[in-house]
């Protein structure tokens, strides 16, 4: 007998409870999971038939992940063990492709919630790449060059059978930057016996490298405020800016920032946060990018060279400013975080890091008029960079940085259209949240749909 359809909502529920039942270690991955298939009951009333191929539920099933053994010898002879990791998650609409996190931390359900994530922004794109992520619970900090080397040969003496230009194309996150993929990538080709430089983005100019890819996220995070901001008639221009962590992505976040006007008065670390009232620009924003390659890990470098404040073990939600935007790490702003950043009365976040809202304070900000800005969306500048990256390393030339500069701006415009658009059509208003989640959907959905049941 052929099964009954449930309604879309009891389908949704039927398959977060099977997340739940099946992942019941990775709180990370639950939350992201349940965040994005909320949005989603509009999608199914239109599209019942994607209930009847049990479309959802292969869609919060990795296509594979990839456990292994990472030895090395440190600079004192021994022989350390890490774990490695690296899930492909979805590959409908492209070759897996989506950062390496090197960070102790790290365990499978982090590396699923940041797969899971990818996939939607990867989509949002319009670009053709699937989702997968990877890392290590490696802790880079205090590590020499040679330890980091020895390490990233290891960690890719496995990796490279799982990927390639076509396959899988791993580049940068947390812990992970230019200098590791040129190790990774030195070692790929070592292997390989062959210059296929399109494996991995985030490289260094020298050996395929894209102009703009190092600014790519926090430049993208910044146009998509900007739109944000537009949409509500006004602009960066003299606005107040509070940014977490010092590294990648602040520094490149606080850059455009400044070019745009407005002025960046916190960054922080895991040690606590700064407030600079003068502003972080032009030279300070390099010492961060000193402070990020320094290895140490510590925020306090910027307070004790600059003679401003530091507040340790704070993060910097209590500050008041006119807009906030996460850069470290997911889950730092919690429900009571939130509680503080509404009291203040801002009335912007724009989610730079990925996931950095938990879905208790996502709610909490928008049912008290905040407009938040998702990070599938707003980071999405990074990968759509390193997408243009691959492109040029298949036709074997270099663009411009005007070129990828005034391509990643239109990228970004894309998304936040596509996302309000679909908010709209949805019944979900100025949503950016539900938005981004059912366009980025949408596009996959009907890939899979396309390619049969698998
Ligand atoms: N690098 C990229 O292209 C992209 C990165 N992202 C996301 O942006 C965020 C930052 O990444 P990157 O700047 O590339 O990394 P990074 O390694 O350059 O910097 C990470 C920063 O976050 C802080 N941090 C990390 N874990 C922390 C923790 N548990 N508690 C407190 N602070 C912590 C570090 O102190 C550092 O300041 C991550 O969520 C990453 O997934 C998103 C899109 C693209
Ligand atoms: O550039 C990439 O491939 C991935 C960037 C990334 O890890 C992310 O978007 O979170």
């Amino acid at each position: 007998m052929a099964k009954v359809r449930p309604n879309p909502s009891a389908y949704i529920e039927e398959v977060i409870e099977k997340v739940k039942k099946r992942n019941p270690y990775e709180p990370e991955f639950i939350q992201a999971v349940e965040e994005v298939l909320k949005s989603l009951a509009p999608v199914f009333e239109k599209h019942p038939e994607y209930i009847d191929e049990n479309l959802l539920e292969r869609f919060v099933e990795p296509e594979r992940q990839i456990m292994f053994k990472v030895p090395w010898v440190d600079d004192n002879g021994n022989v350390q063990v890490n774990r490695g990791f690296r899930v492909q998650f979805n590959g409908a609409i492209g070759p897996y492709k989506g950062g390496l996190r090197f960070h102790p931390s790290v365990y499978i359900g982090i590396i699923k919630f940041l797969g899971f994530e990818q996939i939607l922004k990867n989509a949002l794109t319009g670009l053709p790449i699937g989702g997968g992520k990877g890392g290590s619970d490696f802790d880079p900090r205090g590590k020499s060059d040679g330890e980091v080397m020895r390490f990233c040969q290891s960690f890719m003496i496995e990796l490279y059978r799982h990927i390639g230009p076509d396959i899988d194309v791993p580049a940068g996150d947390i812990g992970v930057g230019q200098r590791e993929i040129g190790y990774l990538y030195g070692q790929y080709r070592r292997i390989k016996g062959a210059f296929e430089n399109g494996v991995l983005t985030g490289k260094g100019l020298s050996y395929g490298g894209s102009l703009v890819r190092l600014e790519a996220t926090g430049f993208g995070i910044a146009y998509f405020c900007n739109e944000i901001l537009k949409h509500e008639g006004t602009s960066f221009e003299g606005k107040t800016i509070a940014l977490s962590g010092f590294g990648n992505v602040t520094w490149s976040t606080a850059k455009k920032i400044t070019q745009l006007g407005g002025k960046v008065v916190t960054v922080s670390g895991p040690d606590g946060y700064v407030y600079d009232p003068d502003g972080i620009s032009g030279e300070k924003i390099d010492y961060l990018r000193v402070m990020r390659s320094s290895g140490r890990d510590r925020v306090q470098d910027y307070a004790d060279k600059y003679g401003v404040e530091f507040f340790p073990g704070q993060k910097p939600w209590g500050v008041k400013v006119d807009v906030v935007i996460p850069c470290a790490t997911q889950n730092e702003i919690h429900l009571e975080d939130a509680k503080k950043i509404v009291a203040n009365g801002v009335k912007f976040v724009c989610e730079g890091s990925n996931m950095p809202c938990t879905n208790e304070a996502i709610e909490y900000l928008q049912s008290n008029g905040v407009i938040v800005g998702p990070s599938k969306a707003a980071n999405a500048g990074g990968v759509a960079v390193s997408a243009l990256e691959m492109a040029q390393n298949s036709m074997r030339l270099s663009w411009s940085e005007e070129e990828v500069d005034r391509r990643l701006h239109e990228i970004v415009v894309n998304i936040y259209r596509n996302a309000i658009k679909a908010a709209e059509e949805y019944g979900f208003g100025h949503n950016l949240v539900a938005g981004a989640n059912i366009a980025g959907f949408l596009k996959v959905a009907d890939a899979m749909h396309s390619q049969g049941n698998y």
